[in-house]
């Protein structure tokens, strides 16, 4: 049985004091459940203090992105081991907004999935479809494409322990969902690309997310489908409240 994760994409959101007090609530009142892991994803200038204020708590941090460098003369930029030396466990990559407004490609995606790794970081690998690809019949073979470029050279030992999100570009931040089915749909293409590449014990162990307006009115159908287990969500993980009903959600048997 695979563990649920759901993980919150606060994008380019919320000032100091409003990610500080979300992270209190959450912290304090997040339940404690073996059926799902929970990830906050903040802006980078957060992460230091965010992940001190989760270090004994069953919370995980992650970053939005990040370089492929250990280090060096890259200005702006934050690097692998820099969030692994201060407590971050997971990493976003290939978010679609970094690969429309920032030329992120799928070999920089491949790049930082090996650096993730090297540095101990959950790279969740997010793919997806435009609405004009969809709408030309192209979504399985766009999305096994990206899976099967960022994976290049993973070791069997690793993938597993990678999550994908399944986010079709339409559907974010624009109130659309795919419909359960339909992501399901996806998300079982993902895994089956997963077995071509690593045979059917890596694809059954490798977490899938949905991701694209997911929301506490859409989660609970979205959880029953075989291929999905979680979520990551960026408007609804901005209100403690409603990202506590997501989670909630998740921790249901
Ligand atoms: O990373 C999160 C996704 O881009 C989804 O965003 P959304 O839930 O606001 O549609």
């Amino acid at each position: 049985m695979r563990k649920r994760i759901i993980a919150g994409n606060w994008k380019m959101y919320k000032k100091a004091e409003e990610a500080r007090s979300f992270m209190k609530e959450l912290v304090d009142t997040v339940p404690a459940s073996e059926n799902v892991e929970t990830v906050i994803c903040p802006p980078s200038l957060y992460l230091y203090e965010l992940a001190e204020m989760t270090k004994s708590s069953t919370v995980g941090i992650g970053a939005q992105t990040m370089h492929e460098a250990k280090e060096g003369a890259f200005t702006g930029e934050i690097s692998p081991k820099m969030l692994t030396d201060i407590g971050v466990g997971y990493v976003i990559l290939g978010h679609s907004e970094r690969r429309q407004y920032f030329n992120e490609t799928d070999e920089a995606v491949n790049r930082k999935v090996h650096a993730a790794f090297e540095y101990g970081l959950t790279p969740i690998v997010c793919v997806g479809e435009t609405l004009e690809e969809r709408e030309a019949g192209k979504t399985v073979d766009i999305v096994a494409t990206q899976v099967k470029k960022a994976f290049e050279g993973i070791a069997d030992s690793l993938a597993p322990t990678a999550v994908i999100a399944y986010e079709p570009i339409w559907a974010i931040g624009t109130g659309k969902t795919a419909t359960a089915e339909n992501a399901n749909e996806v998300c079982g293409a993902i895994r089956n690309t997963i077995s071509e590449l690593y045979g059917k014990d890596v694809a059954d162990a490798l977490r899938i997310q949905y991701g694209g307006s997911v929301k506490p009115a859409n989660i609970d159908e979205l959880l029953s489908m075989e291929h999905i287990d979680g979520a990551l969500v960026g408007g609804a993980s901005l209100e403690a409240a409603s990202f506590l009903k997501l989670i909630e959600a998740g921790s249901h048997a």
